[in-house]
């Protein structure tokens, strides 16, 4: 049984998890954060406060920018990175955000014609924060392989080389929050997600299929993090793909900065470990490429970033 209270988003410390000691008490706070949840906060891992701060502060600066800079970057004719504004209305319902794409790890396949040069040092520390968040999904994959009971290097190994990608997404504030979310219910692809949020606040999850939704309060510092389908099905299903959404503010914009952490494209997805008289969560092992594609043609809202679907631009107002 999980010890966290039924409504509450777990807030977890990473401190001193290098010693053995102190892994097991976390082990165990991520074991029931991803059976009850899929997600959870992560507090005291390491990244400099100064550097997130950076982060957000140049991120912020771009979306302020005039319309026509941002569209100098924007995503249409088949780039895969950079500028895009997306809205998608379904009955009385629309979302619309504003979103850069940085496709940063492999390294290799960095294109740095589609990062905005401005503001200025954007680039630079968009460099130093993707190399510390790989770290720390490094660090993250090893806890959650223990905490699977698998050793502590199986995620890693199973992934393959490491892929990651940062979207930042930029939400304007709007008169008619009622009606408009942010971002839809979803799931995320990738093994695991590690976001930032700024202080607005918007995101929620549900873990009883969107009956009920709890918020996910912004903490200065801490990154929110959730498994996402691959790392459920690595699971075999105990660990849940968080099921979550943003919603949109009347009063302020709001930022968040979304790290996704996926595998090589042709790393096999199937469980790493299927106790004995155990189903399996999917039938037949299948590559990640095939995996995100069937996923994408399910899902069109996740689609736009697969970067094939609809892509409208209007100049930002
Ligand atoms: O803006 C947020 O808080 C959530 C973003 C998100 O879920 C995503 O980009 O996949
Ligand atoms: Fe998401």
């Amino acid at each position: 049984m999980a010890s966290f209270t039924d409504d509450e988003i777990p807030v977890i410390s990473l401190a001193g998890i290098d010693d053995d000691g102190r892994m097991a008490a976390v082990k165990k706070k991520i074991v029931e954060a991803c059976e009850v949840w899929g997600i959870f906060q992560v507090v005291d891992h390491g990244v400099d406060p100064k550097l997130i701060a950076d982060m957000i502060r140049l991120t912020t600066e771009f979306y302020y920018l005039p319309g026509e800079e941002k569209l100098r970057f924007d995503m249409s004719a088949g780039k895969r990175g950079g500028f895009m504004i997306s809205t998608r209305r379904k009955g009385d319902v629309e979302d619309w955000r504003e979103v850069v794409t940085f496709f940063t790890y492999p390294r290799r396949d960095r294109n740095y014609s589609e990062w905005p040069d401005k503001p200025e040092g954007w680039i630079g520390t968009t460099e130093e924060f993707s190399e510390k968040l790989m770290d720390l999904a490094s660090k993250i994959l090893e806890v959650l392989s223990e905490a699977m009971d698998l050793e502590k290097g199986a995620l890693k190994k199973a992934c393959g080389e490491l892929n990651q990608k940062i979207l930042t997404n930029f939400y304007p504030k709007c008169s008619h929050s009622d009606l408009q979310l942010g971002l839809p219910r979803h799931t995320d692809p990738g093994t695991i997600t590690i976001l930032l949020q700024d202080q607005v606040g918007g995101l929620q999850a549900t873990k009883d299929g969107a009956k009920s939704w709890i918020n996910i309060p912004p903490m200065e510092g801490a990154f929110v993090v959730n498994i996402g389908d691959h790392g459920h099905y690595l699971s075999n299903g105990r660990f849940k793909s968080a099921d979550h959404r943003a919603l949109a503010n009347s009063k302020s914009n709001r930022l968040s900065i979304a790290t996704f952490q996926y595998p090589a494209p042709e790393a096999i997805v199937y469980p790493l470990k299927v106790e004995e008289g155990e189903k399996t969560v999917i039938e037949n092992p299948i590559t990640f490429q095939e995996m995100y594609k069937k996923k994408m043609s399910n899902e069109p809202v996740l689609a736009m970033f697969n970067h094939k679907g609809p892509n409208k631009l209007k100049p930002s107002t």
